[in-house]
């Protein structure tokens, strides 16, 4: 049999706290996956709720899958009544997918207490359904719900269960380690003995409820598993599922198994982030292969040799998976860093030690007063332009600015306003503009905008779109050290600038400063020249 690479994001990635898919995301999700090459997608459960229903029904007719089929779960039918008559099983039934995943007991003491029947009317159970479904032209797979655990306490059960299955003609039966709580030796014992006792394909289904989901789903494709069921991210239940993006790359990079069509794994970053986009759970930077952070170096020592070779601090070419190097600026950095860096931005910097020494140096004295240039690479490049050029980009000089925020009552009756006023001088003419906002951030980031917008239209495409504020001598209490990062987009990137001072106004004000004047570096050709800032 052919390896399966199974995908359940839209399923038990679905069944993640906080996650909660409309029909159109599962539609999305799905063109994504296929994207990537999986063999199956799991889109739900049909019959359980309105929208799996609806899914399978849209999926059918709007889905124009390269790679993937669609697979609908359900459980077998109930005790006590035919396969055919079962109302679930028919909803799995006329579904539309061409396979069809059954969820079947096959630990003892859940036959007992969770269904409350008899070992023998389990069997009979997945034997109806199964042969049911077939007769119907499915394609069906058999997930035996804890089965590890099962294992464990009844043995020759949780065989005959899988016997069954196979008998009743499932192509293929995952064993699904439900709670989580395996260790990959374990997995591979268990899957070993399955293969010796049993006839028919094993595939394996992993909870990370011991961090192992990954490295369980490999020992269990060791030992001769050949279908691997995880969600994208690594959805799911309490803790997730198998990370499918992980276990694939591994299997792949790692072990030579291409289980992917050819060229395909190119596309993990991109999927990963794009479901994430879908999901609206923010990808984690420090996830295996695609986070943002897979492949971002921070130390000088690592710097240094990478500049020479980047495999030395490398486990592979991030571009396999479709990831980027990075390198970050910080007091940790060394002159490789700050070379390496500047090559990314398109600054060659290799023939100015001076310079490198320079700004590495500023980098680390900024740092130690509360700057942080590796969340704000934009603030790092204005100080580079600076050295390489020798002045600091300028498109406009303050003159000055004034918030006042005024609160009028007391108790909830209180009704507050905050005003700005911002004075610049931008292409010789001054301009004179008010603000008004919900805070003082927001009424200085208006009333800068629609002065500087006078001059250089482009700036009202900027939006500022996320605002942070970080105290970082705590402490002091109320005139401890503040540090304010600002991401300003232009609606098709995003840019992040730091300011820092005891004053919270003050370290945005310089964060907006910058914030504005990196997007007009990017939009506009030549600065005007540069006069000294004068804050009120
Ligand atoms: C390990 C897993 O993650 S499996 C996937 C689990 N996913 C979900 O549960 C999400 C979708 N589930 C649902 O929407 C609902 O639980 C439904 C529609 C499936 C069932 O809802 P209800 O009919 O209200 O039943 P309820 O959820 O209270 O209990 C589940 C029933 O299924 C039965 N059941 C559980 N597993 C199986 C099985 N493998 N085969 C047959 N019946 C089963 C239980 O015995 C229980 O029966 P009961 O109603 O006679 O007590
Ligand atoms: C079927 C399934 O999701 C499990 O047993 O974990």
């Amino acid at each position: 049999m052919e390896f399966h690479v199974y995908d359940t994001t839209l399923r038990d990635g679905a069944q993640q706290e906080g996650l909660n898919l409309s029909v159109a995301d599962k539609l999305a999700i799905a063109r994504h996956l296929d994207g990537l090459g999986v063999g199956f997608i799991e889109g739900g459960w049909p019959g359980a709720n309105p929208k799996d229903t609806e899914f399978f029904r849209r999926a059918v007719d709007e889905l124009d899958l390269k790679h993937a089929r669609l697979a609908a779960f359900g459980s077998t039918r109930r005790a006590g009544v035919k396969a055919a008559d079962d109302p679930q099983v028919a909803a799995l039934r006329d579904s539309g997918a061409g396979v069809v995943t059954l969820v079947a007991k096959s630990h003892d003491r859940h036959v007992e207490l969770a269904l409350r029947t008899t070992l023998a009317e389990n069997l009979a159970m997945i034997r109806d359904t199964v042969s049911h479904l077939r007769e119907e032209g499915q394609q069906v797979f058999l997930d035996a719900e804890h089965f590890f655990d099962g294992y464990r306490a009844n043995r020759d059960y949780a065989l005959e269960v899988l016997r069954t299955a196979y008998e009743a003609g499932a192509e293929v039966v995952a064993l699904c380690d439900t709670n989580g709580g395996m260790l990959p030796t374990w997995v591979a014992d268990v899957v070993h003995d399955v293969r010796e006792h049993t006839q028919g394909a094993v595939g394996i289904h992993c909870h990370n409820d011991t961090g192992c989901a990954v490295a369980n789903s490999l020992a269990a494709v060791d030992a001769g598993a050949m279908h691997v069921q995880g969600c994208i991210n690594g959805y799911g239940e309490r803790t997730g599922n198998a990370d499918l993006v992980s276990v694939v790359a591994n299997l792949q990079l790692k072990l030579g198994r291409e289980v992917l069509p050819t060229g395909l794994l190119g596309e993990a970053t991109r999927v990963a982030h794009a479901v994430a986009e879908v999901t609206n759970v923010p990808p984690a930077g420090r996830q295996p292969y695609v986070g943002a952070s897979a492949f971002a170096h921070k130390a000088g020592l690592h710097a240094s040799a990478i500049k020479v070779d980047p495999d030395l601090y490398q486990h592979m070419d991030p571009a396999g998976v479709g990831n980027d190097m990075r390198l970050l600026v910080s007091d940790m950095a060394g002159r490789a860093s700050i070379e390496l860096k500047g090559r990314e931005l398109g600054y060659d910097l290799s023939d100015d030690r001076d310079l490198v020494t320079r700004v590495t140096d500023r980098v680390k004295a900024l740092e130690e007063q509360g700057y942080t240039f590796e969340a704000a690479d934009a603030s790092f490049e204005l100080l580079l332009i600076e050295e390489v050029e020798g002045a600091r980009p300028s498109y406009f000089d303050v003159e000055s600015w004034r918030v006042i925020s005024e609160a009028r009552g007391g108790g909830s009756e209180a009704a507050s306003t905050t005003e700005a006023i911002v004075k610049i001088h931008a292409d010789g003419v001054r301009h004179v503009e008010t603000g008004e906002g919900n805070g003082p951030v927001n009424a200085l980031d208006q009333a800068l905008r629609a002065a500087i917008t006078r001059a250089f239209p482009v700036v009202a495409d900027f939006d500022l779109i996320d605002f942070k504020v970080r105290i970082f001598d705590q402490g002091h209490g109320t005139d401890a050290k503040t540090r304010v990062l600002i991401e300003t987009s232009d609606g098709s990137t995003s840019w992040t600038t730091v300011g820092v001072g005891a004053n919270v106004i003050e370290a945005s004000w310089e964060a907006l400063v910058d914030g504005l004047t990196f997007g007009l570096r990017r939009h506009v050709s030549e600065p005007t020249p540069s006069e000294a800032v004068v804050a009120e």
